[in-house]
């Protein structure tokens, strides 16, 4: 069994994690129920932030909310000198509501809306992401109405063709973002940002992809955007001061994973950037990066409750958890892996092959197929490991099923940070119209 983090095995048999006994967990919090490894986040952000003081090059290093956006998470960010990339009004809301510096906060998308904009400017964050020349132009116009400079970075697509999910991967050429070095468009948006008097353009994003395992894709990025520098130095004589080279780092989710130590993206990254940069600029630019999965992804667990065994002699034997594709959507959208353990028998050795399904009306409801656990019973706890990114963030009510709790803990502490949807929760924004309501419902 994979034990990372604070995880361990204590005499009882049970997992713990952060100094927590998971089925005291269980008996407080209920399940199914996110666990979330805080120190773990804590040393993954200083892994980069440790890194990239290394490499000696002013940096940012942004993490990316959409991973998982909740106020506690953003507290942590900010404590731990992180800036914040948030992509809707949803997670730039929870990140002011959380305090967190706006200044530091990163407005990315490829669809943003004149509201999300206008909350945006009046709350003064620190850069927007542009994407698209519509956005340029709202922008532009909005910010002058304002009487303001807003600092803009340009989204650009660099080509590159990350290895991993179609769904995942966004630096290619045919890609709904960013705009597009190879065909000139890029080019196109420096010239019209520069003409632009409400726009202060500070540099460039590339972003090109998710749940990368090799450094060559960045270092052929930043190759890249550096000769895309060149171009628009020789055209316009402006030199970047920002180079924003996204997220998309790997983590380990089942064996046979290889991410690389945070440390080695950074170093790849920040070498290639002097190799190239320091060939055309005087000075280099700073560096921003915008992690998501590595920052969080290994430190959340999930742990669900066994409900119904359903074994079909020869063929399998089903093992169904009480969630499932409403908290954990990834394998049905992108056939992730995941590893489990049985959390209050975790000592205990192998003893069948089972499958996990999850409780929605759907046969494509399943979490994991095909994996070795001690025989199973009814009420065994099941713990899913590196479920912190897109997880919580991705869940759905589906079936009206109600999202689960999110716990932190550390040093032995458990803290609450989202309580468990209410029943009353999944009706809250349901309106019976008058025609349709009976007597009753109004008395
Ligand atoms: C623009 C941008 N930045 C950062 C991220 C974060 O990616 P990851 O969670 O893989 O680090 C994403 C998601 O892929 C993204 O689209
Ligand atoms: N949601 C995806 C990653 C998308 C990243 C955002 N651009 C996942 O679960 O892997």
């Amino acid at each position: 069994m994979y034990l990372h983090g604070t995880s361990t095995i204590n005499e009882k048999g049970h997992l713990t994690i952060g100094g927590c006994d998971v089925t005291a967990l269980k008996a407080e919090f209920g399940t199914p129920l996110y666990i979330v490894d805080e120190a773990l986040i804590r040393e993954r952000a200083r892994q980069y932030t440790d890194a990239f003081k290394a490499s000696g090059l002013n940096f940012q290093v942004a993490y990316a909310s959409k991973a998982f956006c909740v106020m506690a998470m953003c507290c942590i960010a900010e404590e731990e000198g992180l800036s914040l990339d948030v992509v809707s009004d949803g997670e730039l809301y929870t990140a002011l509501q959380a305090g967190f510096p706006a200044h530091r906060i990163h407005f990315h998308g490829n669809n943003k809306t004149p509201d999300e904009i206008a909350m945006a400017l009046d709350a003064n964050i620190g850069c927007f992401v542009v994407d698209n020349f519509f956005e340029l132009h709202i922008l532009n116009d909005m910010a002058k109405e304002r009487g303001v400079s807003v600092k803009i970075l340009l989204r650009v697509t660099p080509g590159v063709e990350a290895h991993t999910h179609e769904y995942i991967s966004t630096g290619q050429t045919d890609s709904k973002f960013g705009f597009d070095i190879g065909n000139g468009t890029a080019l196109e948006a420096i010239k019209q940002a520069q003409d632009a008097e409400g726009l202060e353009l500070l540099g460039v994003h590339s972003h090109i992809g998710s749940q990368i395992f090799e450094v060559e894709g960045f270092q052929m990025a930043v190759a890249r955007v550096a000769a895309f520098a060149a171009d628009v130095k020789q055209q316009f004589g402006i030199e970047f001061t920002v180079v924003n080279l996204g997220g998309g780092f790997g983590i380990r989710y089942i064996e046979g994973d290889t991410p690389l130590h945070v440390s080695e993206y950074v170093k790849a990254i920040t070498d290639a950037v002097k190799t190239n940069f320091s060939a055309i600029y005087n000075a280099l630019p700073e560096i921003w990066v915008e992690p998501g999965r590595s920052i969080v992804g290994d430190a959340g667990t999930t742990l669900y409750s066994v409900g119904s065994i359903k074994d079909i002699p020869g063929v399998r034997k089903y093992v169904a958890v009480d969630g499932g594709m409403t908290d954990n959507p990834r394998p049905a959208l992108y056939e992730s892996q995941y590893e489990a353990v049985l959390a209050n028998r975790a000592a205990e050795e192998p003893a069948e092959v089972v499958s996990i399904a999850g409780k929605c009306c759907e046969s494509g409801d399943m979490l994991i197929w095909d994996v070795n656990l001690p025989r199973v019973n009814h009420d065994d706890l099941l713990a899913v490991s590196c479920t912190g990114a897109y997880n919580y963030a991705m869940a759905s009510n589906y079936n009206r099923i109600r999202k689960p709790a999110v716990v932190f803990v550390k040093d032995g502490q458990s803290d609450l940070v989202v309580k468990r949807e209410s029943h009353d929760n999944i009706i809250g924004n349901d309106v019976i119209p008058a025609r349709l309501a009976k007597q009753e419902v109004h008395q």
